[in-house]
């Protein structure tokens, strides 16, 4: 089962023959031992052997029927492997893989990752670009087209100010999820819908500078389609992430034809929205009423010159899809920890209410002074890391992981669940205030800083992250202004899963009880 296309060639699986290092491979490995060290070949790194190194097969027989696995639980497949072959892991998740949990190798790799970093794609959204004679997605793409298509995109998303421009809009999508949130008998799949609608509304409103409305009474049909459309799309993403759509690379089958159709949909409505913002720019315009360094996005990139409407189309549909659920699912999992943890929950409340009372709104100001706010969702991101598998690159380069000799080209994993717990003092309790006084921790061992990456690292890190905890931040001190965070008692030992984000496994019980 070949879930994952490495775009770089996997010629390099040879043996490293030699046990000092050569030279050319010696200065990404300086960084991290001093003097020489004796490093075994790529052939000697433990893990599954036989027919479990066999293309297809090899990955199939780590999940069920074959052993007690599913693909939604691969954490718990990766913690078997480390704890029975050690900290470097050689095994097949498609390609060959090499699967690592010292922070120390986690920061080898970014070190060496180059100015395009790669990470594996998507068969199946490639195959619907070309067979449409559409351009390869941006979050899809290697190399310099890579960097060419996402420079214009950092610039506009990742500076401090990006994202505090919709500060106020952004703020009144939490106000509406506080509303939903105080009307009585919502089930536990109610409130996994209203995060959802939450994540999705505030994201839209950045990508196209309008609201779909999913907070009023009777949605438009056409934005609840396009909900629906993204939802259903991003689903099947998930299953293809976890090898089980691998056949649409070669067949236009039904699951495909159905992925199909659920895009040009929503390329549709994106391409309506765009236009639409393009001819209110272009009256701004006209009335001399445009600025060069227009803060608004989506104004902005219509304004740039180097990029294509299909460019900005691709650009803003990308945001809106990579924006909903995983946000929706970690602001989910973070008001599942604050109803565990209720004496932290009411220092958070404090903190908020101090600064800015019980009806006030978040500013950028008050939001650079809630140390605990972002102590606390940082803890939270630790104890329930976001994706099990998130980060993975193939390098340009040689590099030794472990003592073991990593060949350019081969796949790696950085398993950041596992340090999350074994590199931390009571790895079980939500403790923000280690995040605190962090900075001198820090200091002693730069790898630590690597342990807890919700958002990637590096130049292909998430470049919507800047939102992404914006949103977060505005639910949680709208929510505590207003209410209490509890699970019923069946909810208090969920069980979470991955379908590329963290999910419960089950949707959990919330009870927001109204403060005034
Ligand atoms: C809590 C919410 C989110 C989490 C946990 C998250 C996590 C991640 C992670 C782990 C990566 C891979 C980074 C790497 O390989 O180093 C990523 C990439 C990405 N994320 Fe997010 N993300 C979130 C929200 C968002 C939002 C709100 C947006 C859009 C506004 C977004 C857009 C993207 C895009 C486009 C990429 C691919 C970037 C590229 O390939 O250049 N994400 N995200």
């Amino acid at each position: 089962m070949k879930a994952i296309r490495l775009t770089l060639c996997q010629l390099c699986h040879n043996d490293v023959r030699g046990y000092l290092i050569p030279t050319r491979l010696m200065s990404s490995v300086t960084q991290m031992h001093e003097g020489q060290v004796k490093v075994r070949p790529f052939s000697e790194i433990p893990g599954p052997k036989g027919i479990y190194q066999w293309p297809v097969i090899g990955t199939v027989l780590h999940y069920k029927p074959f052993t007690k696995h599913t693909p939604e639980k691969i954490h718990r497949l990766m913690n078997e492997l480390f704890d029975k072959y050690g900290p470097v892991v050689k095994f097949r998740m498609g390609p060959q893989t090499v699967a690592v949990c010292d922070p120390k190798d986690f920061e080898t790799v970014f070190r060496n990752e180059g100015q395009y970093p790669v990470r594996p794609t998507l068969d199946i959204v490639t195959a619907y670009n070309k067979r449409n004679g559409h351009k390869e997605t941006f979050a899809q793409l290697q190399g310099e087209e890579w960097h060419a298509r996402r420079t214009p995109l950092n610039k506009r998303l990742v500076r401090s100010d990006s994202a505090s421009y919709y500060l106020e809009q952004q703020g009144q999508v939490a106000e509406d999820l506080v509303r939903a949130l105080a009307k009585e008998d919502l089930t536990a799949v109610d409130f996994q819908d209203l995060f959802y609608r939450y994540a999705s509304e505030s994201i839209f409103l950045v990508a196209f500078n309008r609201r779909l409305g999913l907070f009023e009474e009777e949605p438009d049909k056409i934005s609840t389609d396009f909900v629906q459309a993204a939802k259903t799309s991003t689903q099947m993403l998930q299953d293809a992430l976890l090898g089980k759509l691998f056949m649409t690379k070669w067949l236009k089958n039904s699951s495909y034809k159905k992925f199909e159709a659920l895009l040009n949909f929503q390329k549709k409505v994106t391409a309506d929205c765009v236009m639409e913002a393009r001819k209110v720019l272009e009256d701004r315009m006209k009335s001399g009423d445009f600025k060069a360094d227009e803060p608004n996005l989506l104004f902005s990139l219509l304004s740039e010159k180097n990029m294509t409407d299909e460019d900005i189309n691709d650009a803003v549909g990308t945001l809106y899809a990579a924006g909903t659920e995983s946000t929706a699912k970690n602001l989910q999992t973070f008001f599942y920890t604050l109803a565990l943890n209720p004496e932290k929950q009411e220092i958070l409340r404090q903190e908020i209410l101090n600064i800015l009372g019980a009806n006030g709104i978040l500013t950028a100001q008050a939001l650079s002074q809630m140390a605990f706010l972002k102590a606390a969702l940082k803890e939270s991101f630790r104890l329930y890391p976001p994706a099990a598998v998130g980060i993975i690159r193939v390098l340009p380069v040689d590099v030794t992981l472990g003592q073991y000799a990593v060949p350019a080209g081969t796949q790696i994993i950085m398993f950041s669940p596992r340090p999350s717990k074994t590199h931390f003092e009571n790895p079980n309790q939500f403790l923000p205030e280690r995040w605190l006084r962090s900075e001198e921790n820090v200091k002693k061992d730069t790898s630590l800083g690597f342990i807890v990456l919700p958002f990637g690292h590096g130049p292909r890190n998430c470049i919507g992250r800047r939102f992404a905890t914006q949103e977060m931040y505005l639910a949680t001190t709208k929510v505590l202004q207003n209410f209490k965070i509890d699970v019923a008692p069946e909810s208090k030992s969920t069980q979470f899963i991955y379908k590329m984000f963290i999910e419960p496994e089950e949707p959990i019980k919330f009870k927001f009880t109204k403060l005034h």
